[in-house]
């Protein structure tokens, strides 16, 4: 295993030693190379990047920014671009890493600005970020005065990524774990926030997944719930035949009445909707770091207002509940 969660395990305390118990084995079946044979292209760039700690990092940059040009020789510099390469696609950012700019597939600042203004103060907060993605988001949260982020996510490309941040910003209070929401144990009732963004619509239980959101919170905590929704009224949902913009595994698309309804009758209050954005070409997009295809190829070129499906664009809301 690459990762040293020494600092996790001491930072698990009080509810969290609940985890504690069986964290060390769901990470140890995580990193196995057996079980994951891309891991085998992915960890040697952890041997050839340079092994040094930024100086200048600003986790509340719009650009992630994680050292200056002027710490890196070009040689290091190049090593760096090399390694980054290697663990293309990347999706979620963008991140500036000793001045090589990472111009994501996601503008995902983009929808840090929508959500943050909105939040209870996350100064001093226990915060769980469930389909983290890259981990931007994670420094983010960090950046605006959170003790501790715990980010999870199933995807070990994103784990490698997280993980070569993490090399270099010296901060021992943001984890990335390489787990999906079901390996969180039940009632742990032991984060100030849950994060749950650009995940609702992949799960094929959503009330189920809200209740696990909602056992991780601490009584009084935040969620932050955003996902893609539909017009319509309180009755109106979208379930796409197949694919939706393409993309597999996408369940259900609820209206805004619809999920708020959800929200309630999973027993949280002061359900409130604070953001309701259409995703634009420019906030997704191919790059030269992700090269495949992107938003403007999932909408139908003769009317972007829908899916090549036939289905409404994306549209996605953001949405507050606190648990009682
Ligand atoms: N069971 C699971 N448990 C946890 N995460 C999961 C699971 N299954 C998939 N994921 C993860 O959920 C993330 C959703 S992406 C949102 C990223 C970020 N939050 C963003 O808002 O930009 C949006 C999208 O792919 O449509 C991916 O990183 C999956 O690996």
């Amino acid at each position: 295993m690459i990762v040293d969660y020494s600092e996790l395990y001491r930072q698990f305390d009080g509810p969290l030693e609940a985890w504690k118990e069986i964290l060390p084995a769901q990470l140890a079946d995580a990193w196995d190379e057996k079980k994951n044979g891309n891991l085998k292209r992915w960890l040697p760039v952890f041997d050839t990047i340079p092994q040094i700690v930024a100086k200048n990092v600003d986790l509340n940059a719009d650009w992630l920014k994680v050292g200056d040009e002027s710490e890196v020789s070009a040689e290091q510099r190049q090593q760096l671009f090399d390694g980054l390469k290697q663990l293309m696609p990347w999706r979620k950012g963008p991140y500036e890493l000793f001045g090589v700019p990472l111009d994501t597939e996601w503008r995902s600042d983009w929808k840090w600005q929508r959500v943050l203004p909105h939040l209870d103060d996350l100064q001093g907060r226990r915060i769980l970020d469930v389909g983290c993605g890259s981990g931007y988001h994670c420094w983010r949260m960090r950046g605006a005065g959170a003790s501790m982020v715990v980010g999870i996510d199933p995807s070990m490309l994103f784990a490698c990524q997280f993980e070569l941040f993490k090399k270099y910003i010296d901060d021992s209070s943001v984890h990335f774990l390489p787990l999906g929401i079901e390996a969180v144990p039940q009632s742990l009732q032991a984060f100030d926030t849950v994060f749950s963004m650009g995940v609702l619509y992949h799960r094929r239980a959503p009330i189920d997944h809200i209740l696990e959101l909602k056992s991780c919170l601490r009584p009084g905590g935040q969620l932050v719930l955003e996902t893609l929704v539909v017009d319509g009224d309180q009755c109106q949902i979208l379930m796409p035949e197949d694919r939706y913009g393409k993309m597999r595994n996408v369940w259900f698309i609820p209206s805004v009445d619809m999920l708020i309804l959800w929200l309630n009758r999973c027993g949280f209050s002061n359900v409130r909707a604070v953001d309701l954005s259409q995703t634009s070409i420019q906030e997704q997009r191919a790059t030269e770091w992700m090269q495949y295809e992107s938003l403007s190829d999932y909408l139908d070129p003769e009317d972007p207002s829908k899916t090549v499906e036939g289905y409404p664009a994306p549209l996605r809301v953001v949405i507050l509940a606190d648990k009682k």
